[in-house]
């Protein structure tokens, strides 16, 4: 088998005595091989930085299929016709209960599908030279190849996948970005998603009882960010996993996943699985949803374990407010509150809110100067003050800034947005 890291690089490695976390990580990532370029180098124990706390290890998907949890499986089948109260029906549960189900019959050929995985299975599978050109960790760029987004700035352990990401405006990028390899199928697929996009916005919003245009007229999810993932075969999968547990930042997305199983999703005390079933579509409600309805549609924990045998793919479309509109403040929708039901999270943005997500609680600097880079007239003053004349204290619950409120360790609520804290 051909090794694939320059030996400069194999401090990574373990040595017992001498481990550096941060040189180790930054040798790995000067590969930029990603962990495909690890297995292909033969590797038979993975390096420290990918070993997860036992505690994040517990298998517990066969006790759950005993208690017959099971993420719903909606038919779209004339989902546009006599069958649409049922289906609105059924997403309304599915979306308060699980924040996930698994579509079947939405249309999208199955040809489509499977030529999407294979693209993706292509670009990871082919040899790391040309993958290379594409390795960045620079969020301007629209087309990167990358191994945990985080890897150089997360205190957590770094999850056993590599990624090539694209993000879009309203379904479009120049395909001339778009790696050879696969740049037919990113176009035709992200083309199919923006139609789903439609016709889920359209039924999700009856599902919460508003005209079906709502969440279109309020243009919460024009930006797509289509993540393609590769989890190659792990020689220590007990030790390591290839997602985190982790809730998405979107407003909703939509998953496709190959037949090798993998992702589960959190039910109360239990991890559930979500089986793969051919030409099915995951869909997730993320953390952005959770917030416009004020908690009613649920953004839930879920993780993918990997695997000792086969790698396994999957492509993941998230769907947030246009970036070109990025300080546009959203919050409860206000058809969904009352006197009885007062707003859980005050108003943010997508800048705000992204920069939450993407950060470390522990960094509130970072968060600052990043807010006024994009956010000049931010005040901070005001905003304590603002807050405390709040009516409702909970309204802090979420989206308050680290640093602005003297909050005790468990308020802040940073940490409930950050997949290291949880
Ligand atoms: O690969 C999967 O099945 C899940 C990926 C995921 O959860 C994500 O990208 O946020
Ligand atoms: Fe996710």
């Amino acid at each position: 088998m051909e090794l694939m890291i320059p030996s400069a690089a194999d401090s990574f490695l373990q040595d017992e005595s001498s481990y550096d976390k941060g040189e180790a990580v930054k040798a790995f990532d000067e590969t930029k091989a990603g962990v495909k370029g690890l297995v292909d180098s033969g590797v038979t124990k993975i390096p420290r930085f990918f070993i997860h706390p036992p505690e994040d290890m517990q298998k517990s998907s066969s006790e759950s299929s005993h208690l017959g949890l099971q993420v719903p499986v909606i038919n779209f089948e004339h989902c546009e016709s006599y069958r649409r109260s049922e289906v609105v029906n059924e997403i309304r549960k599915a979306s308060e209960i699980w924040g996930f189900f698994q579509m079947v019959n939405h249309g999208i050929p199955v040809i489509v599908l499977d030529d999407m995985l294979a693209g993706v299975r292509r670009f990871h599978e082919q040899h790391r030279d040309v993958k290379m050109e594409f390795y960045s960790r620079d969020r301007e760029q629209p087309v990167r190849f990358f191994c945990n987004g985080d890897l150089l700035v997360s205190r957590a352990p770094a999850n056993w996948r590599d990624t090539i990401a694209f993000d879009f405006q309203d379904g479009k990028l120049d395909p001339e970005l778009f790696p050879e390899t696969f740049r037919e199928e990113v176009s035709q697929y992200i083309r199919h998603m923006i139609q789903m996009k439609k016709t889920l916005s359209e039924l999700i919003s009856e599902a919460l009882g508003l005209r079906s245009d709502y969440l279109s007229s309020i243009e919460c999810m024009e930006t797509e960010s289509l993540v393609c993932h590769y989890y190659p075969a792990c020689p220590e999968p007990d030790l390591t996993l290839g997602a985190t547990k982790h809730r998405d930042p979107s407003l909703m997305t939509i998953l496709l996943q190959d037949n090798m199983g993998g992702l589960q999703v959190r039910n109360q005390t239990q991890w559930a699985d979500v089986p793969p079933l051919q030409g099915a579509l995951v869909v997730n409600i993320g953390d952005f949803m959770q917030l416009i309805t004020n908690d009613k549609f649920k953004s839930v924990e879920h993780r993918v374990l990997v695997g000792k045998e086969g790698s396994r793919t999957s492509v993941a479309c998230f769907f947030y407010p246009s970036t070109a509109n990025k300080f546009k403040p959203y919050g409860a929708i206000k058809e969904l509150v009352s006197d009885d039901n007062l707003p859980i999270y005050r108003e943010t943005h997508v800048a705000e809110f992204l920069a939450y997500f993407r950060m470390e609680p522990v960094f509130p600097k970072a968060v600052n100067s990043l807010l006024e880079d994009h956010w000049p007239s931010y005040d901070r003053a005001e905003e304590v003050k603002a807050f405390s004349e709040t009516k409702n204290r909970e309204c802090a619950k979420s989206f308050i800034r680290a640093d602005s409120i003297e909050f005790n360790e468990t308020e802040i609520p940073l940490c409930n947005y950050h997949p290291t804290c949880s």
